[in-house]
């Protein structure tokens, strides 16, 4: 009874298929797919799949694309469901002002990232880092409560601010640099050290806030690119969206097979 993870985020549609809504289930399959070409994925990568018999996503990418999405997954006979960030789910209470404004991609990697923690130790303070088409930094204390976190922008969106503002910067790409000495290093180790710094900040207001020090995951499709330079340590899980999905089905399908109560 195949199990379909969607994260659609701003710039990519990742996707894991897994053979049960299952905590610890085994991956049959997974990939990506930049939003423009979602179109292909109905006649590509899913028409190879064997049949989900659910399909459960987080998408921050808007309705339209949210549309083009449930058009592919006409292929299959099956509703998609969508994650909308609650007051508390999976171990998770929401700190948030209004809690279903969160992005759903942050909810669900917190909740990933909780059930992680919770499996490999006692409960600890944890930050958790998203590197995709923006940069979030969410802390959680010790009892799982989300008290809040930070939104700024990616690396590419640091670059194209700053090609598009100036005249002078329309360079290559270029290297992490303690001291950059040419453009390209300068704006490479510009918007790696703004992402290392605001880490950096949030485990010092959440190691003072909770008087322990946190553990800090970080995934999300850069998050390769940013660990190495990273002033704390950081382990990085590129899984923790589709984790935090899979526990979410998990508790949600076997709740639904609870006989009702008459
Ligand atoms: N193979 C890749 N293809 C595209 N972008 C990549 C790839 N690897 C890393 N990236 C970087 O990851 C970012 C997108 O990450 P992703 O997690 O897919 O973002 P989002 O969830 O916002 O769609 C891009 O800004 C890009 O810099
Ligand atoms: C912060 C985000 C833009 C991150 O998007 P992403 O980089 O994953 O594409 C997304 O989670 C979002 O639109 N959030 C809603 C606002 C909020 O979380 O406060
Ligand atoms: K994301």
């Amino acid at each position: 009874m195949a199990f379909l993870a969607l994260d659609v985020g701003n710039t990519r549609l990742k996707w894991a298929l897994y053979e049960e809504p299952q905590v610890g289930a085994r991956l049959i399959s997974h990939g990506a797919q930049f939003l423009e070409n979602i179109e292909s994925l109905g006649d590509g990568d899913w028409s190879r799949l064997p049949t989900p018999r659910w399909v459960l996503g987080c998408v921050v990418a808007g309705d339209a694309v949210k549309r083009r999405v449930e058009e592919q997954l006409e292929l299959w006979d099956v509703t998609p469901q969508w994650v909308v960030s609650s007051n508390a789910e999976g171990g998770l209470v929401n700190g948030y002002d209004h809690p279903a404004r969160l992005g759903s991609d942050r909810w669900v990697a917190m909740i990933g990232a909780r059930q992680r923690l919770l499996a490999h130790g006692p409960a600890r303070p944890c930050v958790v880092v998203m590197v995709g088409t923006a940069v979030t930094v969410e802390a959680i204390d010790t009892q799982g409560k989300f008290l809040g976190g930070i939104i700024l922008p990616g690396h590419g969106i640091m670059l194209r601010a700053l090609e598009s503002g100036t005249a002078g910067l329309h360079v290559p790409t270029g290297e992490v640099r303690d001291f950059p000495t040419n453009t390209s290093d300068a704006l490479t180790s510009g918007g790696t050290f703004a992402i290392a710094g605001a880490v950096q900040r949030m485990v010092e207001n959440l190691r003072r806030h909770c008087g322990e020090a946190p553990v800090v995951y970080m995934t999300g499709g850069a998050g390769w690119k940013m660990a190495p330079s990273m002033s704390t340590e950081v382990e990085l899980v590129e899984s923790l969206i589709f984790d935090g999905l899979l526990h979410i089905a998990n508790r949600r399908l076997n709740l639904a097979a609870v006989p009702q109560q008459r």
